[in-house]
């Protein structure tokens, strides 16, 4: 089973646009697998081996070796911070990550509080922002924190920013763009496999003509 490459792939929004990037780079893809519920798929005409998982833990297969390769989101690279290198931009999923809050409200607290989903990723730009804060911890309806009560600002992703609007929340500042990006074990990158060389040839034509 070792000449299977395998590959980690996102569950989620990001995943339906993988397989489409994957289809277009000529990687004979049954259509099918967007609708399976098999967490480890084999392709046997590409010998390739798909693995499915939760987005956040992308990063934790490719750094522990038991996938080759993965498909991550920067947002959640720079939060979790694996052992793991990067190959290649796909451009795909694109969002933002920013601070967002009730409308004209200044922060006066000498702590004040910050709802995220990227608890090291907040605590970082607003330690780089020289402003001590206390992150609190959230897994999603970020929007709600400041709402009820539960933090005057939250560092969350955007996208088309229609949930911050309907919420009656503001921008206060844009912290980093993200995409989805091919990943791989750095041992297995020292080695040199030409099949993930080949993938990145093929993708990187792709994802240059986007
Ligand atoms: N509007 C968006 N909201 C959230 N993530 C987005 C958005 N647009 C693109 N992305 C990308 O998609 C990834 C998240 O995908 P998804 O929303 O399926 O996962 P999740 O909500 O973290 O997963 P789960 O709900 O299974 O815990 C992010 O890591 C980010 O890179
Ligand atoms: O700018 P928009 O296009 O509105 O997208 C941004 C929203 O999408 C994500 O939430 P998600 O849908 O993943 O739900 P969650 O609250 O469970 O994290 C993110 O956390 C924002 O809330």
């Amino acid at each position: 089973m070792t000449d299977y490459l395998t590959i980690a792939m996102p569950k989620g929004r990001i995943f339906r646009e993988a397989v489409h990037l994957l289809l277009k780079a000529d990687y004979q893809i049954p259509t099918e697998i967007e609708n399976s519920r098999k967490l480890m798929i084999d392709v046997e005409r590409e010998k390739l081996r798909f693995i499915l998982a939760k987005p956040v833990d992308i990063p934790t297969y490719v750094e522990y070796g038991v996938a080759d390769v993965g498909i991550a989101g920067k947002d959640v690279m720079l939060e979790e911070e694996r052992e793991v290198h990067e190959l290649l931009d796909l451009k795909i999923s694109p969002c933002y990550i920013a601070v967002a809050g009730l409308p004209n409200t200044k922060i006066n607290d000498v702590m004040p509080k910050v709802a995220t989903k990227y608890p090291r990723l907040a605590a970082k730009y607003f330690r780089e922002q020289g402003e001590q804060v206390e992150i609190i911890k959230l897994n999603g309806s970020i929007e709600l924190a400041p709402i009820m009560g539960l933090a005057q600002r939250i560092v969350d992703i955007v996208s088309t920013g229609r949930t911050l609007k309907d919420n009656g929340l503001v921008e206060y500042d844009h912290i980093v763009n993200i995409t989805s990006r091919l990943i791989v074990n750095p041992v297995k990158y020292r080695l040199q496999d030409n099949r993930i060389n080949d993938m990145v040839v093929r993708l990187n034509q792709i994802t240059q003509g986007v």
